[in-house]
């Protein structure tokens, strides 16, 4: 993960329109990259509620025309009904030297370059909550967006966690696996703690045993490149009580559930 310290690519000021929970998720990763804070503009209705990144010296206002004029890439995360009026309001500020990131989910390339001149280079990216601590997964898709600029997307991206590039017909798929996917695991995490509080630990000390043991789980795929079921055997001792907890889960459900609820976040998605 690059430190944004001391690189050629973060000479850009970028405002964050929209500090909510993705917005500001998206300014703590930067500050713990070490972007200098008085780079960052974000903005909000309710400016009081970012006192927290103020007290760090990010600059924080509800004036979304300062906030554009100040910086060069603009990092959108407005709730879906909410951007058209808010990109009309600003319209005639952004201009073709600005880079505008939506992370704003079912709205696309289209329909954002809609709403500005045809010399506006957009990319829209699905990062989610774990950008706060650099941990994030990314996916960045983009149609007229220069190599350089995709290049200077892909950075901050990068620095708050991990970046793929994607074709924008796969956006709703990242949306539901990468973005809302934190909360299903970290619903899964809280049925680990309930259950393993029923078996004897106290809660702090469940909490620690599953979020360590999935932080565990995930690090064995990702650094030996295995499909789970291959480190699931490793488990697995015959007649053990391992395929007997997993088995009787899966006759509750387990896996299908997951997959349909994957399937119904992304009919949520594209219902309309
Ligand atoms: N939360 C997540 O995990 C993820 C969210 N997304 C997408 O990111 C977007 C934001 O989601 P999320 O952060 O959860 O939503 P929030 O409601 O938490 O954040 C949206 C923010 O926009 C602000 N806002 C509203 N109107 C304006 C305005 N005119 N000018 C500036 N700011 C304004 C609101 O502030 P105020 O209330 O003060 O007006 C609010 O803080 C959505 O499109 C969502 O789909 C994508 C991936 C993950
Ligand atoms: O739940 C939602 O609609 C947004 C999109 C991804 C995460 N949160």
């Amino acid at each position: 993960m690059p430190l944004f310290i001391n690189t050629k690519m973060n000479q850009d000021t970028i405002a964050i329109i929209g500090g909510g929970n993705l917005g500001k998720s998206i300014a703590l990763g930067l500050l713990k990259q070490q972007y200098n804070p008085e780079q960052i503009y974000v903005t909000r209705t309710k400016v009081a509620l970012l006192d927290d990144l103020k007290a760090q010296r990010v600059h924080t206002t509800s004036d979304n025309v300062l906030a554009v004029q100040q910086s060069k890439i603009l990092i959108f995360a407005l709730k879906p009904y909410r951007i058209e009026s808010v990109l009309k309001e600003l319209a005639s500020h952004i201009t073709k030297d600005h880079l505008i990131i939506s992370v704003i989910s079912d709205f696309s390339l289209e329909q954002l370059s809609n709403c500005l001149t045809s010399e506006i280079q957009i990319v829209r990216a699905m990062p989610n909550t774990a950008a706060a601590i650099g941990e994030s997964l990314t996916c960045i898709a983009s149609k007229n967006a220069s190599a350089e600029n995709i290049k200077k997307a892909t950075f901050i991206f990068d620095a708050l966690g991990e970046t793929i590039e994607i074709d924008e017909s796969l956006m709703d798929a990242a949306t539901v696996l990468g973005a809302c996917g934190i909360a299903y695991v970290l619903r899964f995490i809280r049925a680990m703690i309930q259950g393993g509080i029923e078996i004897g630990f106290d809660a702090k000390t469940a909490t620690k045993i599953a979020s360590q043991t999935v932080k565990g789980a995930s690090e064995l795929l990702l650094q030996n490149g295995n499909h789970p079921e291959e480190e699931i055997d490793k488990v697995t001792t015959p007649k053990g009580c391992t395929i007997a907890g997993l088995n009787e889960m899966e006759h509750q459900g387990f896996s299908s559930s997951l997959i349909k609820g994957i399937k119904t976040s992304i009919e949520t998605i594209q219902k309309d």
